[in-house]
C-alpha cells in the first residue's frame, strides 16, 4: 500500500518527537559506501536526523577500499573472524584510506548537504585508547594454529568528552576506526566493534549497522530468508553454526555489546536501500534485523 504524502508525515511524528535529542550511532560500512548516489542518499538522510533535533554521530568503515589499496600495492589481504591482518605497512594504508580519504569525503558530503560534520579518529581527544588484540586461535585441518593479528586492536577506553562537545554545538561527529595505544601505537579497530562500543558507551538511543545484505540471513544468498529478530543469547550459536560469518561476525558481536549495555535500538540495515535510515527510524515497517535482550525478569 502506498501511503500520501501527509500519511507519510503524520506516520513519522511518534517517532521524532520519541528520538528528539537523542543520540544515535550510526555505522557506514565499506560495502554500502561504494555507490556514490547511495552514499549520497545516506549522508541526506543523517543531516535530516540533525534537522529533526537527533544527535547522529557517524562511523565509518572502508575495507573495501583498504583492499583495493592493498592490491593496488601488491599486497594480499588477509582476515581471521573478520579481522584484518595488520602489518607495518598494512597500517599505513588503513590510515591513509580511512582517516585520510574516507573521512574526508564524508565531511564535505555532509557539508554539501547543510549539515556541519567534523572529521575525527580514535585518536582524537584520546576518545578511544586501544590495546592490541591477543593471538587469535584458528583450526586448519583439525590442528590448531595461533595467530597474531597484528596492529589490530580492540577498546580499552572511550573518552566520550569530545563527543559531547562536538554534538551540543550541533556537529556532526565522523569517526575513523583507527585508535592507539598507551605507547602511542596506531591501531586498526573493526569499524563495527567502535560503532558497538561508543555506542554503549554514551548510551545510546539507537545503534544502527549499514551494510550490502538485508539483514542477517539464514542462507547468504537468499533474501528472502532474512531473520528479523536476534535474541543476544543466540548470537554464539549462529555463529558456531556457520550462518553468520566473516564480515558479519564482528557486526553482530558488536550489537551484542551495545544491547548488553542498554543500548535500546540495534538494527542490521541495507545501506542500498534508498532511504533504509528514513524506513528505518520513522516508519511503522521495520526493516533489517533487530537485536534484543530477551527479558528472563
Ligand atoms: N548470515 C549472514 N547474513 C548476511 N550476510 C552475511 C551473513 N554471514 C556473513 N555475511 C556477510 O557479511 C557481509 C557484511 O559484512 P562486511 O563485509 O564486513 O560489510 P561492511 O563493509 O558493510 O561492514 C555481507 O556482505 C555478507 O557477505
Ligand atoms: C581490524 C579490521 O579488520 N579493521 C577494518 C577497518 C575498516 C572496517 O571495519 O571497514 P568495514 O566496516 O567496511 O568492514 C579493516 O581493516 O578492514
Amino acid at each position: 500500500m502506498t501511503l500520501t504524502r501527509e500519511k507519510v508525515l503524520i506516520e513519522a511524528l511518534p517517532y521524532i518527537r520519541e528520538f528528539y535529542g537523542s543520540l544515535m550511532v550510526i555505522k557506514i560500512g565499506g560495502h554500502a559506501m561504494v555507490d556514490p548516489e547511495v552514499m549520497d542518499d545516506i549522508i541526506q538522510d543523517i543531516v535530516l536526523l540533525r534537522y529533526v533535533g537527533i544527535y547522529p554521530i557517524i562511523v565509518h568503515g572502508g575495507g573495501p577500499e583498504i583492499t583495493a589499496k592493498m592490491e593496488i600495492m601488491g599486497k594480499k589481504p588477509e582476515f581471521i573472524g573478520g579481522l584484518r591482518i595488520t602489518d607495518d605497512e598494512t597500517m599505513e594504508i588503513a590510515s591513509m584510506v580511512l582517516v585520510g580519504n574516507i573521512n574526508t569525503n564524508i565531511v564535505s558530503l555532509i557539508g554539501l548537504h547543510g549539515g556541519r560534520g567534523i572529521g575525527l579518529s580514535g585518536k582524537d581527544g584520546r576518545m578511544i585508547i586501544a590495546r592490541k588484540k591477543p593471538s587469535q586461535r584458528i583450526m586448519i585441518e583439525d590442528i590448531e594454529h595461533e595467530v597474531d593479528l597484528g596492529w589490530v586492536g580492540e577498546t580499552e577506553i572511550i573518552n566520550p568528552e569530545l563527543l559531547s562537545i562536538v554534538t551540543e554545538k550541533g556537529y556532526i561527529p565522523v569517526i575513523s576506526p583507527i585508535a592507539m595505544d598507551v605507547r602511542g601505537n596506531s591501531l586498526n579497530i573493526n569499524a563495527d566493534t567502535v560503532a558497538g562500543d561508543i555506542a554503549a558507551a554514551i548510551h545510546a538511543k539507537k545503534l544502527i549497522l549499514m551494510t550490502d545484505v538485508p539483514g542477517i540471513l539464514e542462507k547468504h544468498d537468499d533474501k528472502s530468508t532474512r531473520i528479523s529478530r536476534i535474541a543476544v543469547g543466540d548470537v554464539e550459536n549462529l555463529i558456531s553454526e556457520g550462518i553468520i560469518t566473516g564480515g558479519m561476525i564482528p557486526k553482530i558481536r558488536s550489537a551484542s555489546t551495545a544491547v548488553e549495555s542498554g543500548v535500546e535500538g540495534i538494527h542490521i540495515i541495507n545501506g542500498s536501500v534508498s532511504h533504509s535510515i528514513l524506513l528505518e527510524l520513522f516508519t511503522d515497517q521495520g526493516i533489517g534485523t533487530m537485536l534484543y535482550k530477551k527479558d528472563t525478569s
